[in-house]
């Protein structure tokens, strides 16, 4: 099958990897604004470096754009001579509707897609959501070749600036809890790699605790907090921070800002 990937930057750049490393029978097509990001890919098999988007889109089946929102209205330009018919644009693009895609190209033939960057080990989770044209079996065949980069959950498209919230941005949070955890660890006198160990094995234990019984996850915290106990003063305090504010409120301004994205991206087309 015939892959294009437009923009190999942080999220292209996974794509690509993925699909070299575990679909090695794959035929990648790839351009990028600024050729030296295409660089890694020159010699190897497999992988043709194109000399522009448009050529990409000709050569390939199923098509990945994955550009800044601020940079699509350019690509919408270099691109818009080619005939679609019956290829896939599949978007990584935030706040960048399938409609827009659609009426901009003149194709049927969309999904949008919201990646996140444990991709790069095969461990995202990606939100997903078709336009009406695609067959069940194409749907299939995305979703299979998605699964280079973990796992996908479709999704109503109205809840796309939810999800680039929670799991689209929501890796960057949990690196910011974990630094602040081994900073904390190194206060009270903990190696970094002592505390990172420690930190890192706590969250992963907990999350597969979680994803193993399925309880709700304040049965489990219940279990933890003894009466007087240091687990309690914690929380105690936590509550007193606002902590649970605080995540709630991050999350509603990172969707709040991708709804604006998308308002702001229809407004100016
Ligand atoms: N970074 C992340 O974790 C996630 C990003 N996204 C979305 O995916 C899209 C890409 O994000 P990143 O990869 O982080 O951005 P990036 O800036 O790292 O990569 C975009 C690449 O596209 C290239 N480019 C721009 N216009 C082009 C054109 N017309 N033709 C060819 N190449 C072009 C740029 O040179 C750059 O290398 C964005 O819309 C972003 O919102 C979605 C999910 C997660
Ligand atoms: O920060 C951003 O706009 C993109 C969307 C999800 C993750 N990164």
């Amino acid at each position: 099958m015939k892959i294009g990937v437009i923009g190999v930057g942080n999220i292209g750049s996974i794509l690509v990897e993925r699909f070299l490393e575990t679909k090695p029978e794959l035929k990648l097509y790839i351009f990028n604004r600024s050729p030296q990001k295409m660089e890694p890919y020159k010699e190897l098999d497999g992988i043709v470096c194109c000399g522009n988007a448009a050529e990409v889109c000709e050569k390939a089946e199923i098509i990945f754009f994955a550009v800044k929102p601020q940079d699509v209205s350019a690509l919408f330009e270099q691109v818009r001579v080619v005939e679609f018919n019956e290829k896939i644009i599949v978007s990584t693009m935030t706040g960048i509707s399938i409609k827009v895609i659609m009426e901009e190209l003149g194709t049927d033939r969309v999904v949008r897609i919201m990646p996140n960057i444990p991709g790069m080990i095969g461990k995202g989770v990606t939100g997903i959501c078709f336009s009406p044209a695609i067959s069940k079996e194409k749907r299939d065949l995305v979703i299979e070749l998605l699964e280079a980069i973990g796992s996908t959950v479709e999704v109503n498209e109205k809840d796309f600036a939810a999800v680039t919230a929670l799991s689209g941005s929501g890796p960057a949070f949990v690196f910011v809890i974990v630094e602040a955890l081994i900073d904390i660890g190194l206060k009270m006198g903990l190696s970094y790699d002592k505390a990172r160990e420690l930190i890192l094995h706590t969250i992963s234990g907990s999350v597969e605790l979680l994803k193993e019984k399925g309880n709700h996850p304040g049965e489990f915290r219940h279990l933890v907090t003894s009466p007087s106990g240091t687990t309690i003063e914690g929380i105690y305090s936590l509550e007193r921070e606002g902590l649970r504010g605080t995540i709630m409120k991050t999350i509603l301004d990172t969707y709040n800002r991708a709804r604006k994205i998308n308002e702001d991206i229809e407004k100016s087309l």
